[in-house]
């Protein structure tokens, strides 16, 4: 099977190599085949000797995984333009080479990556290797989906290239992602952690609830880091490992580009299409997990029936409501929330499903819901603006959409948060929360504290 595999992509290089030739523009070529069962997180750690750009992304609660390394495209912008990268997707599809005999969501051509919450603001040298939208297709990529693996190889080939060296290089990275049996590396332990001026962050709040005290706004999302410093460079693959473990029902993703890694475990879905359906997630209000089950009902029961947690979420549902409307017909919106709980905190939770209208795609869904208020605030653009003002953080990443998109308008976006970015041994982790007339800033410094746990129990490698 992998032989006449290996017979029918030189075949298609070949092409590939000819085309390249009469048209003077480089080729993409993409082919797909079943493969025996891989394990993501070990795909993921042994790309480490061939790449320093590496996706991974778990949709816990599907059993679905997707990870890339290598870009054998790239889809870079530095502006605010999510229908640019539409028509660079459409173009690149029009004239790639494809054999993807399985049309299983996200094998083949998979455009995987992540955007800057607001590309507007200048980037600080902590996200310099991230650009404000960066998509890439990449050179080797294993999906799992209902439990059967697939592995696809996409190649950029240019005029020059040599058929030969192409297929060895193949070759050579298969057998080094898809047979290793190393041992995932070990995780550093903790050791340091600087919060980053929480007093002033607690103040910055109290001016955001004045503001909107003074109807200035009426609700403002704000975010704070928490630097951790590690006993030795860490290894994602492992962290990866602690989220999967510890965060069921969360999206757990990580993007790197050259070297650096944006990673983290997500509860929160911001989009999923499946052809024309697609589905969303109001997710906003917070509560803590209790220690016992009767504890926990009780908080929960509470955090259904709390006037300032239930404000933050209706904003939200509100507004993604309005935004699906705008492009989809048959919006289907549950009249109240319920309780989601997570391993360390519990959201009120509203799931929305609509129909995609004809003519629009998962690039204009994003552009309507991002940021929703569950990480800018109402209404948006002053709340943007006052996060640029005051919040002294650059949030880059965070809180913006990751995930992935393919060919057959299959695609899914979390939010990012409970993440962080990983440099060598530095993690800057990220938290934020709803500020709304009534909000308390002691109380929502402990919320925030509640949101870095999933990440630091994830560096510290126990719960
Ligand atoms: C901004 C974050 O969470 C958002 C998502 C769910 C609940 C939230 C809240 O209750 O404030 C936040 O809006 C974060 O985790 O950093």
């Amino acid at each position: 099977m992998i032989e006449v595999k290996l017979k029918s992509f030189e075949s298609l290089l070949s092409k590939a190599i000819t085309k390249a030739k009469t048209t003077e523009y480089n080729q993409l070529v993409s082919m797909t085949e079943e493969i025996h069962e891989v394990d993501p997180v070990r795909f993921f750690a042994s790309a480490k000797t061939l790449s320093m750009d590496r996706v991974f992304w778990t949709s816990t609660s599907e059993q679905f995984s997707i990870v890339g390394v290598g870009c054998a495209w790239n889809i870079e912008l530095e502006e605010n333009r999510t229908e640019t990268i539409e028509n660079h997707w459409q173009q690149l599809l029009d004239e790639a080479i494809i054999d993807n005999p399985y049309q299983v969501p996200g094998t083949g051509v998979v455009g995987l990556g992540g955007m800057s919450f607001d590309p507007s603001v200048r980037k600080s040298s902590l996200w310099n290797k991230f650009s404000h939208r960066s998509f890439q297709v990449p050179n080797v990529l294993l999906t799992k989906h209902n439990a059967r693996n697939y592995l696809t190889i996409n190649l950029q080939v240019k005029a020059n290239d040599d058929l030969q060296e192409l297929t060895e290089w193949v070759e050579q990275s298969k057998d080094i992602l898809v047979n290793s049996s190393e041992r995932l590396p070990e995780c550093a332990g903790i050791a340091r952690q600087q919060e980053i001026a929480p007093d002033k962050w607690k103040q910055t709040v109290k001016l955001a609830a004045d503001k909107i005290k003074a109807h200035a706004a009426q609700k403002i999302v704000l975010a704070r880091e928490l630097r951790v410093t590690m006993t030795d460079d860490v290894q994602v693959a492992s962290i990866l490992r602690n989220l999967l473990e510890k965060q069921p029902d969360s999206y757990v993703f990580a993007v790197e580009r050259a070297g650096d890694c944006f990673v983290g475990a997500s509860p929160e879905r911001l989009v999923k299409q499946d052809n024309n359906q697609l589905f969303s997630v109001c997710l906003a209000g917070t509560a803590p997990r209790g220690k016992t089950e009767a504890e926990d009902r009780e908080i929960g029961e509470n955090l259904l029936h709390d006037d300032k947690n239930r404000s933050e979420h209706d904003f939200v549902v509100k507004m993604i409501r309005q935004s699906m409307e705008a492009y989809c017909d048959a919006v289907h919106v549950p009249e109240t929330p319920v309780i989601h709980p997570f391993r360390n905190l519990q959201h009120l939770y509203t799931p929305v499903t609509a129909q995609l209208k004809r003519g629009y795609s998962i690039f204009d869904i994003i552009e309507k819901l991002h940021p929703t208020p569950a990480l800018g605030g109402v209404p948006r653009e002053a709340s943007k603006d006052f996060i640029r003002k005051h919040e002294q953080l650059d949030r880059g990443w965070y809180g913006a959409p990751v995930g992935w998109f393919d060919s057959n308008r299959n695609g899914e976006f979390a939010v990012a948060i409970r993440s962080g970015l990983v440099q060598g041994d530095k993690v800057s982790l990220f938290a934020g929360c709803g500020v709304v007339k009534d909000s308390d800033p002691e109380a929502e410094y402990k919320e925030t504290m509640i949101k870095f746990r999933p990440m630091l129990s994830a560096l510290e490698g126990r719960q």
